[in-house]
């Protein structure tokens, strides 16, 4: 009998003691996008109860669905992209968390929760190991140009032009991260495994850090092959990679973006691709998604992803626990696991 199993077995003798005993189980909010589905409600019930506007009442707007629902709901389970700002926060009077299913956290107004004393937690580390593998992933396809080779075989071009054209090498390549959090850090662990010469750019200078620092990102880029974008989206990160810092990328650097689109600014990548100013992109993320930019449909030197660098199996269990974890600390008053920090 496996570990997973026998908790399966647990949760369901959980469930039939909390339906036996009375229900005992805090409230919790389910703040979504009808198209967000939640991952796996089960271990969520054994613990919570859960109040889902979107499953409880299809058509009722959250405006008249929360002042008869939401006034003693404390804690909020926020998933993926779902914006969450000051006229849904005005609804919850007594909200005092908000958990996000998301390591990136700008579709939620922190100042606004920070104002009123909401504390928010995010997937902390829980994305981060598949989101460094994903930045690899495209980087390796963006230069030995997998994707583009698997094309051509498909389309039965290989039998009249069996020269395809060269991609070029991994190993040896100089790479600036910009944003050496935990992803940012998972991603240079790897790298130093092809033996890149990795640097970086982030807030300040992080003393623990092998790598060289640059407090500029345009000096960065001047020192870089390749640009792999992990911070976090915030209103001084907004189009930290500027028509500035791809000229001095290079016709020949590349850019990788695992982080949010609007990192970049994409109107001036699409113009720099277009034209060859730069060597090419891997890019999971987009300024508008889920659109994205058609002139870059036709360039073979850009690998295209529909922002899913999170998605395993194992990342959405380790975050399923953590979210758990985090839910149960703030209802017995115990420290959250993954606070963001707000001010
Ligand atoms: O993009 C995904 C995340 O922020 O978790």
């Amino acid at each position: 009998i496996s570990e997973r199993q026998m908790s399966a077995q647990e949760n369901t003798l959980q469930k039939s003691r909390n339906e036996q005993e009375g229900d005992h189980r805090p409230l919790v909010l389910v703040h979504r996008l009808p198209t967000f589905s939640l991952l796996s409600s089960d271990s969520l019930l054994i613990h919570f109860r859960l109040l889902d506007p979107v499953a409880s009442a299809a058509d009722e707007p959250l405006q008249e669905f929360l002042p008869r629902h939401g006034q003693s709901i404390r804690a909020l389970l926020c998933l993926g992209p779902t914006p969450l700002k000051a006229d849904i926060l005005d609804l919850l009077p007594s909200l005092q968390l908000v958990a996000a299913c998301s390591a990136g956290v700008d579709h939620i107004d922190l100042a606004e929760c920070h104002r009123r004393g909401i504390a928010v937690t995010n997937a902390g580390t829980a994305f981060s190991e598949d989101v460094a593998d994903y930045a690899v992933a495209l980087l390796l396809d963006v230069l030995r140009r997998v994707s583009a080779a698997n094309r051509f075989v498909r389309s039965g071009l290989w039998p009249q032009k069996p020269d395809y054209p060269l991609g070029s090498k991994l190993w040896g390549k100089r790479v600036g991260i910009v944003g050496l959090g935990s992803i940012g850090s998972e991603v240079a662990k790897r790298l130093v495994a092809f033996d890149c010469r990795i640097a970086y750019n982030s807030r300040a200078k992080k003393p623990s850090s092998p790598y060289t620092y640059y407090d500029n990102v345009c000096d960065l880029a001047v020192n870089s092959d390749v640009l792999i974008t992990c911070c976090a989206l915030t209103s001084e990160t907004r189009h930290i990679i500027n028509k500035d810092v791809l000229t001095a990328l290079g016709k020949e650097g590349i850019i990788i973006n695992v982080g949010r689109g609007p990192l970049i600014d994409e109107k001036e990548l699409v113009q720099y691709l277009v034209q060859g100013e730069i060597g090419g992109a891997g890019l999971d993320v987009f300024e508008k998604e889920p659109y994205v930019p058609t002139e870059l449909f036709e360039l073979d030197n850009v690998v295209l992803s529909p922002h899913l660098a999170v998605l395993t199996p194992e990342s959405f269990e380790a975050l399923h626990e953590l979210v758990i974890a985090n839910l149960k600390a703030f209802f017995s008053n115990k420290p959250l696991l993954s606070p963001v920090r707000l001010d």
